[in-house]
């Protein structure tokens, strides 16, 4: 891979220079208040790196996924706030992608300053299917830094391919930072010197996504254990009720191809034998311990039950390499938190090359308190590391190889 990098940008200086940097400031938050700010001390370095060289550095970023409009509730605000403690520095934040508060706080810039656009998925454009779309955005975008270099450190978005993240690449002179070149080298150790054996940990909420990955995932693995919100789907495919729990019924025909690829290849596929089954998606609803094969029809499962967490437990001990993405339950609800505990608690405890990686789930590791270096990596992203072990190009980094 021929990639330039942040340091090489460094050495043919900066100084009033401007550089737009792709970060994955993605937090997760409760109302206006952060609740793990762990994407923004990660996106620190290669900003305070080029703020300390003299550069202009302009941030670009998303937070959740609003529908290509401005959307107060996916405000930037509460980010460029925390950038500014964790910096020493005001970030100022434009109201705007690229209109005229954006022309206007990119234009005032002094060299050392810091500045971060509004929500880039407010446009449409970002997301957008057409690629002719998406190159009329990043032209956009290089248009607010004349002259200017752009370093792509949004590891957890490096699989989207998005303006701010893959078309951009091919306007402006493009390097990579150093949080996305640090995680994709730890994640070489999963692919390049693999210790057997393998298990992956599945969950979370972005089920339809990630069930694009287990085809691939199958073949590299030696035992796949599913949790949260994916286990649903994988219950109903074995034709169990799941009552109001998440479901993507859509892809029932692929879960159950899953199934049997997985005893095809001798590939141990864990699932729940419990829930706690909710009355509703609420922190204090009323709950209670069922088998995953009798999950009432108006009940939903908010977390894997007690003798599940025993046995993706057992099945973690003894394994050689562990990568896990996805929290095993609605963790943020204190009442449905043990069966991620349980999992955390686990890896912890292995003797292990151990990876956690996504949004929530580093949260959710840091939230309930477990030693951050009792795992091998906490990393940043969830779906694009589990892209770049099915053995998938990575868009952002694609974006990245052959440039300047
Ligand atoms: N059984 C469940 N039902 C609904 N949501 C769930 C369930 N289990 C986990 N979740 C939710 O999944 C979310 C995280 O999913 P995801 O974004 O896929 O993980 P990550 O950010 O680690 O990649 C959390 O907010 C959690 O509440
Ligand atoms: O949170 C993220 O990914 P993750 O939940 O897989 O870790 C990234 O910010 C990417 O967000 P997206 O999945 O809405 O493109």
């Amino acid at each position: 891979m021929t990639v330039k990098n942040l340091d090489d940008l460094l050495s043919e200086g900066v100084r009033d220079r401007y550089v737009l940097v792709r970060s994955d400031l993605n937090v997760p938050l409760e109302g206006d208040r952060i609740t793990d700010d762990g994407r923004v001390r990660a996106a620190l370095p290669t900003i305070e790196q080029l703020a300390e060289a003299g550069a202009k550095v302009v941030v670009t970023a998303h937070l959740g996924r609003p529908k290509g409009e401005p959307d107060p509730a996916f405000t930037l605000a509460p980010v460029a706030k925390r950038l500014s403690e964790l910096l020493g520095a005001e970030v100022a934040l434009a109201g705007d992608l690229v209109g005229d508060s954006a022309e206007a706080c990119t234009g005032a810039l002094a060299a050392g300053g810091v500045v971060l656009l509004e929500n880039v998925r407010f446009d449409a454009r970002e997301t957008s299917k057409d690629a002719a779309g998406r190159a009329e955005l990043a032209a956009e975008l290089a248009a607010l830094v004349p002259g200017g270099a752009f370093v792509s450190d949004g590891f957890g978005v490096v699989h989207r391919k998005q303006a701010s993240v893959y078309e951009i690449a091919s306007v402006l002179p493009a390097y990579a930072g150093g949080l996305v070149l640090a995680e994709l080298d730890v994640l070489k150790k999963l692919t390049d010197d693999l210790k057997r054996p393998y298990a992956v940990v599945l969950g979370g909420a972005k089920v339809s996504d990630k069930l694009g990955v287990i085809a691939n995932l199958l073949t590299k693995v030696d035992r796949l254990l599913i949790g949260g919100g994916m286990a649903y789907t994988f219950l109903k495919a074995q034709g169990h009720e799941v009552g109001r729990s998440l479901l993507q019924a859509d892809q029932l025909d692929q879960v159950r191809g899953f199934l049997a690829e997985a005893e095809k290849r001798g590939v141990e596929l864990v699932l729940p034998v419990d829930v706690l089954a909710a009355t509703e998606f609420a922190a204090d609803a009323p709950y209670e311990v069922v088998d995953a094969t009798a999950i009432p029809a108006d009940r939903q499962g908010l977390d894997i039950g007690p003798r599940s967490r025993e046995l993706f437990a057992g099945k973690l001990a003894d394994a050689a390499t562990v990568f896990w993405n996805g929290p095993m339950g609605v963790f943020e609800f204190e009442a449905f938190a043990g069966g991620t505990r349980a999992v955390a608690e686990a890896l912890v405890a292995a003797d292990a090359f151990t990876v956690v990686g996504g949004g929530d789930s580093a949260a959710a590791v840091r939230q309930l308190g477990l030693p951050e270096d009792g795992f091998s990596h906490i990393s940043t992203g969830g779906g694009a590391s589990l892209e770049y072990l099915e053995g998938k190009e990575l868009p952002g980094v694609v974006a990245l190889e052959g440039k300047n």
